[in-house]
């Protein structure tokens, strides 16, 4: 992994909301800190997984990287270029965001042929109808659909070839990453995998950087070379997946880990809701007034007072990135 080389790069990234004035006043918790500080990269033909339960700032963090919301602070880089915050033409093209619900992302009134033809149209990347339908379909076949899918209307795909239709759209318009918000959660258990080998053979042949924002721990584990998990806004522990995804020293990312449900640790059981989750583990503090030194703190068995006062700078420790002041303990406990 030394000679990594990095194409995306996401740098001391924040996003602060301030939310709208109630009864005309202001209070001081009038801003929701959903990501503060959050810094990574992914190589070419890697995929990242973001792991954390509902609220963590996953959503806001596919969203900067994709030029769909304007970080408070911080860049993101591609290939070592700052790309700006607003994007147009070749930088809107090259990061390219796949949302939750793949029903939702297309015109019900359209048929597909017209949605996959309209971004080439758009970005000027085809020079007639005939170039445009040779583009369509050479897409639709490397997601494993076929040239009749193009006939039909969205309401006549199943589920997941809707998941598959909307990669290929995103595919059209030749993106170096892909950003994909919970790209299975609204699918049924053999749908996932058909996904998931898609993804794992799109990164490949097509040597994609890949950012897989998920809940679900099972499918992160499936798909991820590195994974990040996430805590209130930051990031409390990133490194290989092999490591991060299984065996884990930021006490939060172990806590996660063990609330995943025996069916999710095997390889086709039904993912467990984010709720079901969240509701395992305890109440995660709020985003508009976080705590302290290490937003964890209050929730974990090892705080200490320098955890109630001090952010923990991330250390690297037993090949991952550990966002806590006492990981060696951690460590030595497992
Ligand atoms: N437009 C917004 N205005 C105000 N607060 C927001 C906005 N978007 C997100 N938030 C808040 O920011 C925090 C992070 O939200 P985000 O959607 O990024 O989390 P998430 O980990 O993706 O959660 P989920 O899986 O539920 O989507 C939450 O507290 C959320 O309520």
């Amino acid at each position: 992994m030394t000679d990594r080389e990095p194409l995306l790069t996401a740098r001391h990234l924040r996003r602060h909301f301030t939310l709208p004035r109630t009864l005309g006043k202001r209070g001081p918790g009038d801003r929701v800190h959903a990501v503060e500080d959050v810094s990574f990269d992914v190589a070419a033909g890697e995929i990242l997984a973001i792991v954390g339960e509902s609220g963590c700032g996953k959503s806001t963090v596919a969203r900067m990287l994709a030029g769909l919301s304007e970080p408070t602070a911080g860049t993101v880089e591609l290939d070592g270029r700052e790309l700006p915050a607003h994007r147009d033409g070749k930088d809107q093209r090259l990061v390219q965001l796949v949302t939750q619900n793949p029903r939702a992302a297309f015109n019900r009134r359209r048929g597909i042929r017209h949605a996959l033809h309209q971004p080439l149209r758009v970005h000027g990347l085809a020079a007639d109808k005939t170039e445009r339908e040779r583009l369509a379909l050479e897409t639709v076949r490397r997601v494993g659909l076929s040239d009749e899918h193009l006939d039909r209307m969205p309401r006549d795909l199943s589920g997941g070839e809707l998941a598959r239709m909307v990669l290929a759209r995103a595919l059209l318009v030749g993106p170096r990453v892909l950003v994909l918000d919970e790209p299975t959660a609204s699918l049924d258990a053999s749908v996932k995998a058909t996904v998931v080998n898609l993804l794992l053979r799109l990164r490949d042949e097509l040597g994609l950087a890949i950012v897989v924002i998920t809940h679900e721990i099972d499918i992160a584990r499936r798909l991820a070379d590195r994974a990040a998990v996430m805590y209130l806004g930051r990031i409390a522990e990133i490194g290989a997946a092999s490591h991060v995804l299984h065996t884990p020293a930021h006490p939060y990312a172990r806590m996660l880990l063990a609330s995943v449900p025996e069916p999710d640790r095997g390889r086709t059981g039904p993912a467990r809701s984010d709720d079901a989750v969240s509701g395992a583990l305890g109440e995660v503090p709020s985003a508009v007034a976080p705590p302290p030194g290490c937003a964890y703190h209050p929730r974990c068995p090892l705080a200490t007072q320098e955890c109630r006062t001090e952010v923990p700078v991330p250390r690297l420790l037993a090949g991952a990135e550990v966002a806590c002041h006492h990981a060696e303990e951690a460590e030595v406990a497992r």
